[in-house]
């Protein structure tokens, strides 16, 4: 990790990934293929990138019984309580209807509604992610989404693995299907004999799927393109440089594209980070994915006061911020951007990954600054209500009237005032 000493104001942007030409038209190539030939297409493309020979996309009940035998039974209690502690965060978010009645008699209001059929993305490449399945499917459950179906690319041996089949199993999932990257978008979107299509696509995965969901968006809403995982901590010379460096390697191990930044004002804090970082990558199994990692993307920032250091933050937008100073709670309000905030030595990143509540479908790539992690909004849409009384009608018609032939449309006008003709 190189180490920068940052004067005055600095723009740190990072440029988003937009895939390749050769990408895009790879991309583009399954879009078209599966529209053409649906189930079929979809058994080409999982035999060519995962090498699995299906017959059927289906994850039968035999399956899931399989993957309960497999499984090591103490795991399953700890995804019960982390499903419990995500369903209480995301039921704070539920937005209720409303109507308002004025003087007149007029009622104007809001109705929410669950999306009809949403399909969420578990990705499967490099890793199993079970904490991806509870984060994607409970906000969907909570809005009241009737039709879940969850996509996952299998193993070569046709498999989904026993973390995600037991997650969604418990979440009550019906349909889970064995097909990956752009090919299971574009069958959610498009539909194909077994597959329905869906109204909306949520859930991260690598850059051939955010190729293919960017694509579909128009046919389905999508949620926002969640990149490589990112982590910023912001340090002052009271933090522990073990746990600061535990934490960066934290994210550093999801991808070889992962970016882990530590913002301090402590020369002595940056340096033992270096070393700690160095001693604890040894015996880390995914050690070359971290490595990679931290050689491309990851970077120390030494400021001269706490308000540079907070600009470096803000700048940076990260995914996830970790504030380790004596106060954290003080910086609180001058933190503009970053998907989740975590506040003291306490709060470790994998908390909020796994188990304390918030979603970890978090925007990337500094697009924290206008935009928020995954939540029950993502599957509601809201339709305004108006029934107007006669007298409020008495009352505005000219108006209206006015209003419509200042834009030239007569037959709008006329309609308002066809109810005292
Ligand atoms: N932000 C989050 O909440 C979050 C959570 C979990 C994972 N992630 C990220 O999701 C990503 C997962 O990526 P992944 O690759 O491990 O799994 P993935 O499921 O996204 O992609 C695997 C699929 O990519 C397709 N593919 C692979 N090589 C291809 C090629 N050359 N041409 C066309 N298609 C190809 C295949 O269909 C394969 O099934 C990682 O970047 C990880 O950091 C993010
Ligand atoms: N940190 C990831 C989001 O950037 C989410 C995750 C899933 N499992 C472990 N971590
Ligand atoms: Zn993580």
């Amino acid at each position: 990790m190189k180490i920068n000493k940052i004067e005055g104001t600095v723009s740190l942007r990072r440029s988003l990934d937009q895939g390749t030409e050769v990408q895009r038209k790879a991309v583009l190539n399954v879009i078209e293929h599966v529209k053409e030939a649906g189930d079929n297409a979809l058994f080409t493309y999982t035999e060519k990138w995962d090498g699995a020979k299906l017959s059927t996309l289906k994850v039968s009940k035999a399956e899931i019984e399989q993957a309960y035998q497999d499984i090591s039974p103490q795991i399953i209690p700890i995804i019960h309580e982390a499903a419990e502690n995500i369903r209480n965060f995301h039921q704070k978010q539920v937005k209720q209807s409303w109507l308002s009645t004025k003087q007149d008699g007029t009622i104007l209001g809001q109705q929410v509604t669950a999306l009809d059929a949403v399909g969420v993305y578990v990705p499967g490449g490099k890793a199993a992610y079970p904490s991806s399945v509870l984060m994607n499917v409970i906000p969907a459950q909570v809005a009241g989404v009737e039709r879940i179906a969850m996509v996952s690319p299998p193993a070569s041996d046709g498999s989904l693995p026993t973390g995600v089949l037991v997650a969604a199993d418990i979440l009550g999932v019906e349909e889970i299907y064995k097909v990956g990257g752009a090919q299971a978008i574009a069958a959610l979107a498009y539909g194909t004999e077994t597959i329905k299509a869906v109204d909306k696509i949520v859930g991260p995965g690598n850059i051939f799927v955010a190729l293919a969901k960017k694509e579909v968006y128009g046919m389905v809403d999508i949620d926002s393109i969640a990149g490589p995982s990112e982590i910023v901590v912001l340090a002052d010379d009271t933090a522990k440089a073990n746990e600061i460096a535990a934490d960066l390697l934290s994210q550093a191990e999801h991808d070889e594209r992962a970016s882990s930044v530590l913002v301090t004002t402590s020369e002595l804090l940056a340096e033992a980070v270096k070393v700690e970082v160095e001693k604890q990558l040894v015996d880390l199994p995914r050690e070359s994915i971290a490595r990679a990692a931290l050689e491309e993307y990851g970077a120390i920032y030494i400021t001269s006061s706490m308000k540079e250091a907070l600009h470096v933050v803000n700048e940076l937008a990260p995914e996830h911020l970790e504030v380790m100073t004596a106060e954290p709670m003080n910086l609180l309000p001058y933190i503009k951007h970053a998907g989740a905030i975590f506040l003291g030595r306490y709060s470790s990143e994998p908390i909020g990954d796994y188990f304390a509540g918030p979603n970890h479908v978090l925007p990337t790539n500094g697009t924290a600054r206008f935009s928020s992690g995954l939540s029950v909004d993502e599957f509601i849409k809201k339709s305004s209500i108006v029934m107007y009384s006669e007298q409020a009608l008495i009352d505005s018609v000219d108006k209206i009237a006015a209003f419509a032939r200042l834009e030239g449309l007569e037959a709008h006008a006329r309609a308002v005032e066809s109810r005292f003709k």
